[in-house]
């Protein structure tokens, strides 16, 4: 994996105006991305993953606020910017690194649809129900591409065979709601590649889908992904989908990455009780123990906790979890986690015995699929 990077999300913070006041969605989270790979964001409803996938593509809604924090674009082509972060190291100056929540409209509209593309829970969200699929393809390459007419429209038949449409160019004419929901996915897919896209957004893109279509578009996207060196960013609530397809993974809870690392580190490493609970919910096919549901329920973040937003529904919560934020402690050069457990003078815990017996039984059946 090359390791450049294409996003860089430092200490961003978003909130929302609402009736009861401010709601803090988004408290502070920093990560990077990478040409080339797939980093998984997960946690529980309300997290916070959609507002910073949002947030990322510049649709955010008409009540949200700005609370901090940037997220810098390199190499976008679009302009040269001094950071802060960058201007005391040298030669920086010459770097091409942009701020989305900086930018004025003219500049996003540019990187929008183009360089950053989503997909939706529901593709219907992103599809013109009144025109015909191969005309919505076809139009991103006629307008921001500059093709002719008759040349994207042969494009977009091609892009329509590499997601998999069988007879495209029958299908050309069809229209959104004479596909399968799976199949209208594809399209979607396929415009995210009419318009070169760097980085693609998915945001829960197979939760509606039934396990065998949602198997199929998970490859489709792993292979984009490595024929174009596609940057993902992966949103979804369920561990078990990102299991095979992720390089590194995020997980989210109360408007914060509470820990994150390699695919490995986080299955087979995870420190933060909260990653615990996650793992321990997953259904495991192997096992017979009852499955584990995380108790309790997430904050209200019009009101977020002062101390480890998790301590309330945490069993190895201590008297800190409470009272102060844990910072992240770092475990390895790409393992880091937010949790008092990590800290010197914590007592010795380690994850549940139900997780580590499963951890290892899954280890096993890995080394036996190799
Ligand atoms: N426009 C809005 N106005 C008020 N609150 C909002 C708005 N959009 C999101 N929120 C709140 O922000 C928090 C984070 O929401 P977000 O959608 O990012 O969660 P999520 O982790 O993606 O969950 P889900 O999987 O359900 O989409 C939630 O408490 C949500 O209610």
């Amino acid at each position: 994996m090359s390791k450049e990077k294409i996003l860089e999300v430092k200490d961003l913070a978003i909130s929302f105006r609402t009736q009861q006041g401010v709601l803090q969605a988004v408290r502070g989270i920093n990560f990077e991305l990478y040409k080339g790979e797939t980093l998984a964001i997960v946690g529980e409803s309300g997290s916070g993953k959609s507002v910073t996938s949002r947030a990322i593509i510049g649709i955010l809604a008409g009540n949200s606020i700005h609370a901090g924090g940037s997220i810098y674009y390199y190499n976008s082509g679009l302009k040269k910017f001094k950071q802060e972060h960058v201007e005391d190291s040298q030669g920086q100056e010459e770097e091409d690194v942009i701020d989305l929540m900086k930018i004025d409209e003219e500049d996003f509209h540019k990187l929008r649809g183009t360089k950053i593309s989503m997909i939706f829970q529901d593709p219907m969200s992103s599809l013109n129900p009144i025109m015909k699929v191969g005309k919505q393809i076809s139009e991103a390459l006629y307008l921001k591409l500059g093709l002719t007419k008759e040349q994207a429209k042969e494009r977009a038949i091609e892009l329509m065979r590499e997601v998999g449409i069988p007879e495209p160019e029958k299908r050309y004419y069809s229209y959104p709601f004479q596909f399968s929901g799976g199949m209208r996915q594809r399209i979607v897919i396929a415009i995210a590649l009419a318009n070169d896209a760097e980085i693609l957004i998915c945001d829960e893109p197979t939760t509606a889908l039934d396990v065998t279509i949602q198997a199929q578009i998970l490859e489709l996207i792993n292979r984009i992904k490595k024929e174009r060196n596609l940057s993902i960013i992966f949103i979804t609530h369920d561990l078990g989908v990102v299991a095979n397809m992720s390089d590194r993974i995020g997980v989210m809870y109360a408007g914060k990455i509470v820990e994150y690392g390699t695919v490995n580190e986080v299955f087979y490493q995870p420190k933060h009780p909260y990653t615990w609970a996650l793992l321990s919910a997953m259904p495991d096919l192997d096992s017979k123990d009852k499955l584990f549901a995380i108790p309790g329920t997430p904050p209200d973040m019009h009101f977020p906790p002062k101390g480890d937003a998790f301590a309330a529904r945490n069993k190895y919560a201590m008297k800190i979890d409470f009272e102060e934020q844990p910072p992240m402690f770092k475990v390895s050069d790409t393992h880091f986690a937010a949790t008092w457990l990590l800290h010197p003078d914590a007592p010795k815990m380690d994850m549940p015995e139900g997780l580590k017996a499963r951890i290892e039984r899954n280890k096993a059946l890995t080394k036996e699929e190799v």
